[in-house]
């Protein structure tokens, strides 16, 4: 599919790529580039490319598909960097879990004769490292690409055929409804979480131990979603702090509603949500996706239609 990949960052995702590229034999060479030399050592122990740099303008040298697997805050100074060193009519993509950043970020560096497509793969763990990754996890997946007004399609395509080849559903969107809905789905969830996580341990002393001790089910889904990288999760709720800003005036607002139930006993509030949300997630089981979208944009053969194929 590719004559050269390099990845920019070798934590859970972009090594989880190289897995996948190498499993299904999708590219002739995968060149890794990373912020530090004990990362890259582990990497090249791990087998997970072909060539080893610390320079990243090294690593993007010829090649034909470039992606930025790192935190979305270092973006912009990696865009800088790379931007000369670009072969012309390279795909510049990412993995961010943020998009309008990335854009931000992004495009004013890409030259004339790159196709710059973002991306963002919905899958990944609480792990991070290049020992973190595995082929597989995008198989089953959503994929979400954000071309930029212009895109080329070829381009655009080659890009999809590759998230396809992992086993991902690809689905287009506008960067910045991407976030709106990610506020949502992911990144308020992990800041409840991170809360809830806090306020436990905060409690600690009062409760000499017994809130961790006993933690049961519920409490511990939310220590999984709690130990999540906190480099990558810092940046993305300092570029994506709009739309996180929004959905939790909403969540909150409900979260009152739902207090004042409790407080005046209002049962017939309570079952009524609790059945809505237990629908939730049974539709979300039946679509075959733990991590679905819901309702928004089109599939894969809509980018199909865009070009004309
Ligand atoms: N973890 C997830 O569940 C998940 C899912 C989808 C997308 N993402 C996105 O993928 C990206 C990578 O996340 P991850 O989970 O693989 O993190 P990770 O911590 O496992 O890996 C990050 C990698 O980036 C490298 N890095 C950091 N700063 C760098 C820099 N300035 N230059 C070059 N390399 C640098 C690190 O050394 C590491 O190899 C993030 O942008 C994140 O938002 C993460
Ligand atoms: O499964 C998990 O542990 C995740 O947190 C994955 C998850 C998510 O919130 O769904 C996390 C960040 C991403 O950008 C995409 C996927």
């Amino acid at each position: 599919m590719f004559e050269k990949v390099a990845l920019i960052g070798i934590g859970l995702i972009g090594s989880s790529i190289a897995r996948a590229i190498k499993e299904k034999n999708l590219a002739d060479h995968i060149a890794i580039s990373t912020r530090s030399q004990k990362t890259l050592d582990r990497a090249k122990e791990l087998g997970l490319g072909d060539s080893y740099n610390i320079d990243p303008t090294e690593v993007v040298r010829d090649a034909d598909l470039v992606i930025i697997c790192a935190p979305v805050g270092a973006y912009e100074a990696i865009g800088k960097q790379i931007a000369p060193h670009l072969k012309t009519g390279a795909i510049l993509s990412d993995v961010g879990s943020v998009k309008e950043h990335v854009v931000k970020a992004l495009e004013p560096h890409v030259p004339d004769g790159v196709h710059f497509i973002p991306g963002h793969p919905i899958a990944g763990t609480e792990n991070s490292g290049p020992e973190a990754g595995f082929a597989s996890l995008f198989d089953g997946k959503w994929c979400i690409l954000t071309p930029i007004e212009g895109t080329d399609q070829d381009a655009l395509h080659r890009l999809r055929d590759l998230w396809v080849a992992f086993g991902s559903d690809v689905e287009i969107l506008d960067a910045k409804h991407h976030d709106m809905v990610l506020a949502i789905t992911s990144h308020v969830p992990h800041l409840i979480a991170y809360n809830i996580v806090g306020t436990a341990d905060h409690l600690e002393s009062v409760t000499k131990s017994e809130v961790i001790k006993f933690s049961a089910g519920g409490f511990r889904d939310f220590t999984r979603i709690a130990a999540s990288d906190p480099e990558m999760w810092r940046d993305v709720f300092l570029t994506n702090r709009e739309a996180v800003m929004e959905m939790l005036g909403r969540f909150s607002e409900d979260l009152s509603m739902l207090q004042r139930a409790v407080r005046f006993g209002d049962g017939e509030m309570l079952e009524e949500l609790f059945t809505r949300t237990r629908n939730i997630r049974r539709s979300i089981i039946d679509a075959g996706q733990e991590t679905d979208v819901p309702d928004f944009g089109r599939h894969v053969s809509a980018v199909e239609d865009e070009s004309g194929a």
